[in-house]
Order: C-alpha cells, then sequence, then structure tokens
C-alpha cells in the first residue's frame, strides 16, 4: 500500500549570506557592501510517497541541490519544516545521497569507500562485493578511485549511496558529464535497482529528456527565489520513454508556461 505523505516538505524559504565573491553582494553608494541575505527557495511545499520516482527538474542555479542538502539534514538552515516518516519496520529512515561529483575518498579502495558508510550490522556480510558485483564492478574491488573511468566512479558513487539500503536515495545530477551511452547505461542500472528494492528517489536535473526518461512525477522548479511551477504525473511505458516522439511531447506539455530552456 502507498505511504501518501511519506516525504513532508515545506521549505517557506531558505536563504544565504553573500558569498566574498558573491555577486548578490551589493555595494551601496559609499562602498559599503549589503550583508543581506539573498533568497534562493521560497514556498516549496510537497508532499512524496513511499516508494516514488521524482525527478527535480529546474536550470542551473535555481537551487535544486540547497533543496537536496535540505532534505539530506545537512543544512538545518531555513524557515520550514521537512519531516520524514519512519518505515514500516518503525526504525528511522534511511538515506543515501549521490553528490553531483562521485566524491570517492582517493586513499581509500572502492571496498573500503563502501566499507566507510555500512552500518555496523552489515560489517561482514560481504553485501558491498555482492553489490559491486551485480553492479558489474567485481573487479574494481581493490582498485583505487585513479584507476577508474568517470563512468566507473560514477557507479561506484551509486553502490555507496546503494549499500546502506535506503528508504530515500537523493541523485543530485548523478550522470552529468557522461557521453549519452554511459549515462543510458547507468539510468538502466539505477532504474532496476529502484524497481527490485522499496525505496524513495529525489532525482535532481537540468534535462527534461532524463526527467521524462526515469520520473513517474516530474516537478519542475524555477525563479528567484525558485518555487515549484510544476508537479506532473508521467504516465508513459518504459518503450515511451525512450521515443523521441513521446519525449518531445512531454516536454512541450510541461515546459510550455515555465520559460526556462530544460
Ligand atoms: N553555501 C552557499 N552560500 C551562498 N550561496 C550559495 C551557497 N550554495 C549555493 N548558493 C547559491 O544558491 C543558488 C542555488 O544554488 P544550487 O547549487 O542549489 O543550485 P542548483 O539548481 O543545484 O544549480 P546547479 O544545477 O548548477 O548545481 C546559486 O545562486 C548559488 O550560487
Amino acid at each position: 500500500m502507498a505511504v501518501m505523505n511519506w516525504l513532508s516538505i515545506d521549505v517557506a524559504r531558505k536563504s544565504y549570506g553573500p558569498k566574498s565573491y558573491d555577486k548578490g553582494a551589493r555595494a551601496d553608494r559609499d562602498g559599503a557592501v549589503s550583508e543581506a541575505p539573498t533568497a534562493v527557495l521560497e514556498n516549496v511545499a510537497l508532499s512524496i510517497e513511499y516508494g516514488a520516482f521524482v525527478c527535480i527538474l529546474g536550470p542551473s542555479g535555481c537551487g535544486k541541490t540547497t533543496l537536496l542538502n535540505l532534505v539530506a539534514g545537512l543544512d538545518k538552515n531555513f524557515v520550514g519544516n521537512i519531516a520524514l516518516r519512519a518505515t514500516r519496520a518503525q526504525r528511522e529512515a534511511r538515506i543515501g545521497y549521490v553528490f553531483q561529483s562521485p566524491a570517492l575518498l582517493p586513499w581509500r579502495t572502492v571496498g573500503e569507500n563502501l566499507k566507510l558508510v555500512m552500518r555496523p550490522d552489515q560489517t561482514g556480510s560481504g553485501v558491498e562485493r555482492e553489490l559491486l558485483s551485480q553492479m558489474g564492478l567485481a573487479d574494481c574491488y581493490d582498485a583505487y578511485p585513479r584507476d577508474l573511468s568517470l563512468g566507473m566512479s560514477r557507479r561506484v558513487a551509486l553502490a555507496r549511496a546503494l549499500v546502506i539500503e535506503p528508504d530515500l536515495l537523493l541523485m543530485d545530477e548523478p550522470f552529468v558529464s557522461l557521453d549519452e551511452s554511459k549515462a543510458a547505461e547507468l539510468r538502466q542500472l539505477l532504474m532496476r535497482f529502484w524497481k527490485a528494492r522499496t525505496m524513495t528517489v529525489l532525482f535532481v536535473t537540468h534535462d527534461s529528456r532524463e526527467a521524462i526518461q526515469l520520473g513517474q512525477r516530474i516537478i519542475v522548479m524555477a525563479g528567484s527565489p525558485a518555487t515549484v511551477q510544476r508537479d506532473e504525473m508521467v504516465i508513459l511505458s518504459p518503450e515511451q520513454r525512450e521515443d523521441p516522439l513521446y519525449i518531445e511531447a512531454l516536454r512541450k506539455q510541461i515546459l510550455n508556461h515555465t520559460g526556462p530552456q530544460l
């Protein structure tokens, strides 16, 4: 049974103070620099059901990573509330995060990078080796990140997020900078894992075609501060999601009123 409102996001406002180099720090006529915070997100209210695959689509710099960091609990400095329900086993929900860059520890092997995030009860189970082999990385267990291609590093980053068996998987443009065939392989791999496990995915992208290929639901964010511009269910078969005609029709429908070219 679908758990409605499993993840409830209500961000009234998220602002940043100016960075030292930030153009947002405005100098007045006497040259004094304004310390006024810049609002990045405003009135972002979303309810996400357990097990859903949701894409967050928006132009570069609109605040998608900021939103994921709030959901991950990495940034608590905002006005609003984010609530994640416990899972059926009545334990706290587990969150996996695939960052925009693979962010593997360079002085640790692939196997060690996974072991570092594993729960105490997983120690010695060999689950990391099994997962790497399911992901076509069996031979990389003892390799160091410097020996991996970008595609393999991104696979390892996905494995590191999956090894804890997350209830919520946050993904921040995880396949960016890959050539299309490698990105397509990784999208298929991700879909395989999402279908085989019960987990909710929040997948950030600025690529509307990627969002249509993956998402059951697409949330379009834009504006400054960013708000939710559209919230669309995608009811397409796996074959239709690969068909340029369906993809273009849905892109028109979703992006028609939003302005940004995505
Ligand atoms: N720590 C910070 N301090 C100040 N401003 C920040 C900070 N992090 C992000 N920003 C600003 O907030 C805005 C949103 O950034 P964010 O990285 O969330 O956008 P994004 O949609 O994920 O962009 P991209 O797709 O390029 O990663 C940008 O203007 C960025 O410069």
